[in-house]
């Protein structure tokens, strides 16, 4: 059978369901071979010098690696002259980046974390980059971060693309998950699984357990039960992960189905949360949804929620579906 690209994929799927216009299909691409370029830039490693802090401080208050810095650049330096887009917003950036020379009809807004699981990168783990496509609101000229402030349900199109032992590009846009792996010796991406569909039940859960102590007692009793095993009330015993990569994590959860949870609790509370909702939670929550997974806060739907800031945190728990459900069940009950 002929491997479809990634380009063929969404040109077919323009045609066909008439679902992705031509110049969200041109942004995804670029998007794409930015991707590349990133993964290209991780696999030298120490030899290519992208290794260790650059001593700035981003505007999340945490030190940035080079390699944040650098796929930043690469991110805006591809999608800047790609003429589709009105402006960017970056987790490494604190203001939107406007377009220069903006196409007339660049009607997009896309949003990104350019590195996410930064503390791997030194440790060679798997990282990734994650992004959303919002739309200029009808007569917006020079977007501002307001502009941005739209609930995760009207993004047009997310995904993410895990560095790992293989270079993995996800994509929805609102019409199923899709997976594409980079065939370096062709230098495309290659659809790898069409349909990607999570189990709705599993045995796996993820959280950063030395937060144990800070948890809300929904997300203690959820985990207390989890650890019971089968001598609990679940009556199943249970497999632990946590990669410290949203993405690895999440990709993961795509693969074999499981709970993926950053909640708010004592620590991060005043903050709103660990994980930010503008390019983690929201396209992260699209792709999941999308796969017939669940993503939510514990008292709402992810992509519901109102933004109110482009650098917003948010509590986040997704994955399969009937276990999302069972710990926002578990918000709802008294405690
Ligand atoms: O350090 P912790 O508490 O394990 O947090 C890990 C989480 O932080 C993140 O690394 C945050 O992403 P960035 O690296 O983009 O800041 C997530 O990918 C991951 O789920
Ligand atoms: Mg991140
Ligand atoms: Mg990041």
């Amino acid at each position: 059978m002929k491997a479809v690209s990634l380009s063929r994929y969404l040109i077919e799927e323009q045609r066909a369901k008439g679902k992705i216009p031509a110049d969200l299909r041109l942004l995804i691409e670029v998007v794409a071979r930015a991707c590349k370029s990133i993964s290209s830039a991780i696999s030298k490693g120490a030899l290519g010098g992208v290794l260790g802090n650059v001593g700035t401080i981003n505007v999340q208050g945490e030190a940035q690696k080079k390699l944040d810095v650098l796929s930043n650049e690469i991110l805006l330096e591809a999608n800047e002259w790609g003429g589709h887009l009105a402006a960017i917003a970056s987790e490494e950036m604190d203001d939107p980046h406007p377009i220069p020379h903006r196409y007339p009809k660049g009607e997009y807004l896309l949003v990104f974390d350019p590195l996410d699981g930064s503390s791997n990168i030194d440790v060679n783990v798997a990282v990734g980059t994650i992004f959303s496509v919002l739309r200029c609101p009808e007569g917006v000229t020079e977007p501002e971060p307001e502009h941005f402030l739209q609930p995760g349900v009207r993004q047009v199109a997310a995904g993410y693309c895990i560095y790992g032992p293989s270079t993995i590009l996800v994509l929805t846009v609102g019409d199923g998950t899709v997976m594409f792996t980079l065939d370096r010796d062709l230098g495309s991406f290659v659809l790898t699984q069409d349909s990607v569909r999570i189990p709705e039940d599993t045995a796996e859960f993820a959280i950063n357990a030395s937060n144990a102590r800070h948890w809300d007692a929904p997300v203690k009793r959820y985990v207390d039960e989890c650890l019971a095993g089968k001598t609990g009330v679940r009556g199943k015993d249970f497999n632990m992960r946590w990669v410290a990569s949203m993405v690895a994590d999440v990709h993961r959860i795509l693969t074999r189905g499981g709970i993926f949870m950053y909640p708010i609790d004592a620590k991060c509370r005043d903050k709103g949360g660990r994980l930010r909702l503008m390019y983690e939670a929201n396209p992260m929550a699209l792709i999941i949804e999308q796969a017939g997974g669940a993503a939510h806060t514990g008292y709402e739907r992810i992509l519901d929620v109102q933004p109110l800031g482009l650098h917003q945190r948010i509590s986040v728990i997704l994955g399969s579906k009937h276990e999302v459900e069972r710990v926002a069940l578990y918000h709802r009950e008294p405690q």
